[in-house]
């Protein structure tokens, strides 16, 4: 039922017809549902939205690359008939989305065939087609993932020794007084025998990361603990973080290390960046905000974070995506100044990051969303399912040590590692 033509930039926007319902659903996720191929996801604490299929699709990349998606959205969104017996965040009309971190990566919107959305115990189902061939609403299947089997691991662009070494020079420029914070990234590549099954790994995460959002975009998949933002009738929050510390299995000695994270100048100093990223951003599109003046640490399975939670009322009609555009990237992913940050990235960081710290999440037609970043995330090879390439950055300040930031890293891949393990 796919329109055959993806409906690109400039092109007539198609007549979709939209139907959101409630339906009876006792299976245990939302996950459960999706079919083989083309996963669809954006799930917290169960709830959420999952699609698959295809009814109109946006391939977009350049600087012009959010301006040119919400114009597409905004061209199909008033061409639509929407009949929503919910008019719940996620219900009616809805795309999904996934930006590329630079301006060249490619970037892309996804409008559903169909959504199966879960809030607070109601679950609906949304049919998205053509007026000229009407989808009728499926029936919920319940499909049991392949196992992924055996995975190898194997140094992506660089090793990890490799990396430590480019971290310590970052130190040096930073010390040198070029850049205030960036953020380093490396790359994991995942090798299965077979294809993997990616409603496997995302199943876990969900499972295991709770209070993260779990995603799945066009074969890139994760876990993130960070809300880049969220606009929801007209409240706007950022959940931002950046110092982490990882656990180590014993409570007690964790409680240690998260009242030592809490007064780490490093980690203070680098989260202070991040947040005055974020409600800069954010300021000019707020009529009150609220920034909080200490963070909370975050406490996930693997690592903990200073996190801060920035709210504000909205001030004008600025869409989730337009903030998430104002928004990218943050400290949180790039550094201190944004543009020193981002070419030192693309002069050492010696790997392509795709879709990697860009935005990924969903919106509607009014302009509410959620747009995470796409972190603790691994994407699907196009070209050979077997394998994937996981990903995983780092806060570099003054103070970091190239050592412990490996460290770090490591443990920032292991939701991936462990959601794609026997
Ligand atoms: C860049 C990543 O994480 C970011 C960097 C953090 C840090 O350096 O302390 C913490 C959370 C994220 O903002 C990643 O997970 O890949």
């Amino acid at each position: 039922m796919s329109l055959p033509d993806t409906y690109p930039a400039g092109a007539p926007a198609p007549h979709l017809v939209v139907r959101s319902h409630v339906v009876t659903d006792v299976s245990p996720t939302l996950m459960d549902h999706l079919p083989t191929s083309g996963a669809l996801a954006w799930v917290r604490r169960g709830d959420g939205i999952v699609g698959w299929g295809a009814a109109a699709r946006l391939d977009v990349a350049g600087s012009n690359r959010f301006a040119e998606a919400q114009a597409w959205w905004k061209r199909l969104t008033s061409a639509a008939v929407v009949r929503d017996d919910l008019a719940v965040p996620g219900s009616g009309l809805v795309c999904f989305g996934s930006f590329g971190f630079t301006d060249e990566d490619p970037s892309e919107l996804v409008v559903p065939e169909v959504i199966v959305g879960r809030r607070g115990g109601t679950t609906w189902v949304t049919t998205i087609s053509p007026a000229s061939s009407l989808t009728a609403p499926p029936t919920l299947g319940r499909y049991e993932p392949d196992p992924v089997g055996p995975i190898a691991f194997a140094d992506g662009a660089r090793s990890g020794t490799a990396w430590s070494a480019i971290v310590a020079d970052a130190v040096g420029r930073i010390t040198d007084g070029d850049v205030d914070k960036v953020v380093l990234a490396r790359d994991l590549i995942a090798i299965a025998d077979q294809p993997i099954d990616l409603r496997r790994p995302l199943r876990r995460l969900a499972a295991a990361y709770p209070n993260c959002w779990t995603f799945a975009v066009d074969g890139l998949i994760g876990a993130t603990p960070e809300l880049l933002v969220r606009r929801e009738k007209g409240l706007i929050t950022s959940r931002v973080l950046a110092g982490t510390i990882r656990r180590t299995g014993d409570d007690a000695h964790d409680l240690a290390l998260a009242a030592s994270l809490a007064r780490s100048s490093k980690d203070l100093e680098e989260h202070e960046f991040a947040v005055r990223s974020v409600a800069d951003a954010l300021e000019p599109h707020c009529q009150s905000m609220n920034v909080p003046e200490t963070p909370f640490v975050l406490h996930l399975p693997n690592v903990m974070h200073l996190a801060s939670d920035v709210a504000g009322v909205a001030a004008n009609g600025a869409s989730a995506l337009g903030l998430a555009a104002a928004l990218h990237p943050s400290a949180a992913v790039c550094g201190t100044p944004t543009d020193v940050a981002r070419d030192l990235i693309s002069d050492i960081e010696g790997m392509g990051r795709g879709r990697y710290a860009g935005p990924v999440g969903w919106m509607d037609a009014s302009g509410d969303g959620e747009w995470g970043i796409a972190l603790r995330c691994g994407q699907a090879d196009p070209q050979d399912p077997r394998r994937m390439r996981l990903f995983a950055g780092c806060g570099i300040v003054a103070g970091s040590d190239p050592a412990a930031e490996l460290a770090e890293s490591n443990a920032k891949l292991v939701p991936m590692r462990d959601a794609l393990g026997d």
